[in-house]
């Protein structure tokens, strides 16, 4: 039987390819996207990590043996130190504080994901809170890869280090720690679950579609 990560891959395929051709990305790409547009990607991200960390602290708690308890406390560690210290480096570029960075109020998208995931994580079981994560690390890992690949990409004075952080070797093995993951725990779980695990998994990865359109719009609360 196949397995269920390439189930997830090709009902998300549409999904992710509208998120490669967003706009923000593309310019990301070619190095022409406006700072401001990155900078509020970055304060909106940082305070999104904070909620997506808890992500791998339930992951943790819900684990059923120790090798999986500490795969995701190294995962937690691993998003508050390494990945928000990028963003904090990114942000004293800029003159952003640390404070201010931690600050940011939550754009309405914001708010959708990380309340979402966190529902997610919460009401469901291990499986869930795998479905519900996934995409973040699966769909920035293919985008890393990707701009990885294009020349000149790791020549940019600005993107240089967001492209090698997600386009790594460190960070795709995580990924795939995350998706053999997914596998296991869908082993022999009737249709309806599965089901469901996908519908988790497609609600994520069109919020992760609209966090780069957030951020190319610069969203803001309308009052
Ligand atoms: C909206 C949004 N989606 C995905 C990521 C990427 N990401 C978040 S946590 C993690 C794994 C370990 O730190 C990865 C790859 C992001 N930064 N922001």
């Amino acid at each position: 039987m196949s397995r269920f990560s390439e189930r997830l891959y090709q009902a998300a395929h549409d999904i992710w390819a509208k998120s490669h051709e967003h706009p923000f990305l593309t310019e990301m790409r070619e190095g022409t996207l406006d700072p401001e547009r990155f900078i509020y990607y970055l304060k909106q991200d940082y305070v999104y990590l904070i909620d997506y960390a808890k992500l791998f602290a339930m992951g943790s708690m819900k684990a059923g043996d120790l090798e999986t308890m500490v795969k995701f406390a190294e995962l937690l560690h691993s998003t508050l130190h390494v990945e928000m210290e990028l963003h904090r480096q990114y942000a004293g570029r800029f003159g952003v504080t640390r404070e201010e960075l931690e600050q940011t109020r939550p754009a309405p998208t914001t708010v959708a994901y990380t309340k979402y995931l966190l529902d997610a994580a919460s009401q469901g079981s291990l499986a869930e809170v795998v479905a519900a994560l996934l995409p973040c690390m699966w769909s920035y890992r293919e985008i890393g890869v990707e701009f990885m690949k294009i020349p000149g990409a790791l020549e940019h004075p600005l993107y240089r280090e967001w492209i090698l952080m997600y386009g790594s070797d460190e960070f795709g093995a995580l990924a795939d720690w995350c998706i053999s993951l997914m596998d296991r725990l869908a082993e022999g779980l009737p249709e309806r679950e599965l089901a469901q695990l996908e519908e988790r998994f497609l609600v994520a990865s069109r919020l992760e579609y609209l966090f780069w359109d957030m951020a190319y719009r610069q969203e803001e609360w309308p009052v």
